[in-house]
């Protein structure tokens, strides 16, 4: 079964055509820069072919109308037909309290899925935008949502309860939702399979470290709590977002620089973070540059981003009543051996040995980094938002036969 996943971004769509059941990736690219100057498509194929189209893409519709245009070109492409095509999976990162786990689409949950909107205003709606397209374009394809928030539906009241008045929460569902599922999923399965064990009996600690960051707690398979909140923006300080944030600070911000609450999401959703502490950029690489060359605020900037990972570490440790692995995902997890060794060094005292000659320079591969009789195991894992997105499309679209 050949099923295309798409995950449509503000300004970019990624996406994958796989097979399934055998999980191979027939093509994958990416969109860039919607709406805006100098978009284009990059396109690779499982044979290696590679191409890239510059082109007016003015929104995400015609950036999916190319998209499957050079799925099925003679030159590059990997079908004859787009009635090849028998699902299309869509990341969707706000689902509210409505869904523990992927859905079928149907107009009953696109509606629920706006209703979310307010929730998540810089995620939902080009996510919504890439299923409407595909309603437009392949109306006969069966549509599926996998959500970044379901995994962590599991999270107790007393974990996802904030402490303002409870009718708030009642009236505009306010609450800590946490977000990337798919991937804290899929590396907490893992984790599992590498440890030799149950995920079942296992204290796993997920760090999810892209330009989105966030943490998770699972306890015997179930997210027990997660840093973001209600929005991305709470937890670890990343590439452009504050995470946590006294609201205190906030609000002298929005007074002393009288600037609206549009002005003020922006300031911490896009200028904060790294970027914001730095001044050099959001990109972890450069960061680091930067501080390697000897520039004070690069340097405390990284100290800060590895120092609120490790809180967050003894937090979630303290929380679950032990840890028995900690993970390492997203582009500065998989590839950052600096960050991982910082922030779990100096562990002993829990039972964590980290080995520095396994993590020296490794790179995005799957690994344990820890020495052979270390109780805890610490691990890198490549995620794969895509494949958890392609497995649940395809288990759905299966069962509606
Ligand atoms: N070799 C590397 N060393 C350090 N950081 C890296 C490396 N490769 C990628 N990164 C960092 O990974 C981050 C992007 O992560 P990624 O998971 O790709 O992002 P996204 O959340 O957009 O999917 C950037 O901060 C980038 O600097
Ligand atoms: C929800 C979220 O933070 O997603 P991303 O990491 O893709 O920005
Ligand atoms: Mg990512």
């Amino acid at each position: 079964m050949k099923i295309i996943v798409l995950n449509c971004g503000s300004s970019s769509i990624k996406y994958q055509l796989f097979d399934l059941p055998s999980k191979e990736v027939l093509a994958k690219g990416l969109v860039d820069k919607i709406g805006l100057k100098g978009s284009l498509i990059k396109h690779s194929r499982k044979d290696g072919t590679e191409v890239k189209l510059e082109g007016e893409i003015l929104d995400h519709q015609i950036g999916i109308e190319y998209l499957l245009g050079i799925l099925i070109s003679e030159k590059y492409g990997s079908m004859k037909s787009l009635d090849e095509i028998q699902a299309v999976g869509h990341r969707v990162v706000h689902a509210g309290e409505k869904f523990n786990g992927s859905v079928y689409i149907t107009p009953e949950v696109v509606a629920a899925l706006e209703e979310c909107i307010d929730l998540a205003p810089l995620h939902n709606p080009p996510n919504l935008k890439g299923i409407y397209s595909i309603t437009k374009l392949l109306p006969e394809i069966p549509q599926v949502g996998v959500f970044d928030t379901a995994f962590h539906q599991t999270m107790p009241d007393y974990v996802y309860l904030y402490g303002i008045p409870y009718s708030l929460y009642e009236k505009y569902k306010i609450r800590r939702y946490g977000f990337h599922g798919s991937s804290h999923r899929y590396v907490s399965q893992r984790a599992a399979e590498m440890f030799g064990k149950k995920l079942e009996e296992l204290k796993i600690i997920t760090c999810h470290l892209g330009n989105g960051a966030s943490i998770a707690a699972i306890k015997n398979g179930k997210s027990l709590d997660t840093s973001m909140g209600m929005t991305p923006i709470e937890g670890l300080m990343m590439g452009t977002r504050t995470g946590d944030l006294d609201i205190g600070a906030f609000i002298q911000i929005m007074n002393k620089e009288e600037i609206d609450i549009a002005i003020a999401n922006t300031l911490v959703n896009k200028h904060s973070g790294m970027l914001g502490v730095s001044g050099v950029s959001s990109d972890m690489r450069d960061v680091e540059h930067a501080a390697a060359e000897g520039n004070a605020r690069a340097k405390v900037t990284l100290e800060m981003y590895y120092y609120r990972i490790r809180k967050y570490i003894g937090a979630y440790a303290a929380a679950m009543g032990g840890v028995d692995v900690i993970v390492f995902t997203g582009g500065v997890g998989e590839n950052d051996s600096m960050t991982r060794y910082l922030t779990t060094k100096d562990m002993e005292f829990m039972g964590l040995e980290f080995d520095q000659a396994k993590n020296e320079g490794l790179r995005g591969k799957e690994a344990i980094l820890t020495k052979d009789d270390s109780r805890i195991k610490v691990m890198v894992i490549p995620t794969n938002e895509e494949l958890v997105i392609a497995l649940d499309t395809y288990e759905i679209v299966n069962s509606l036969k």
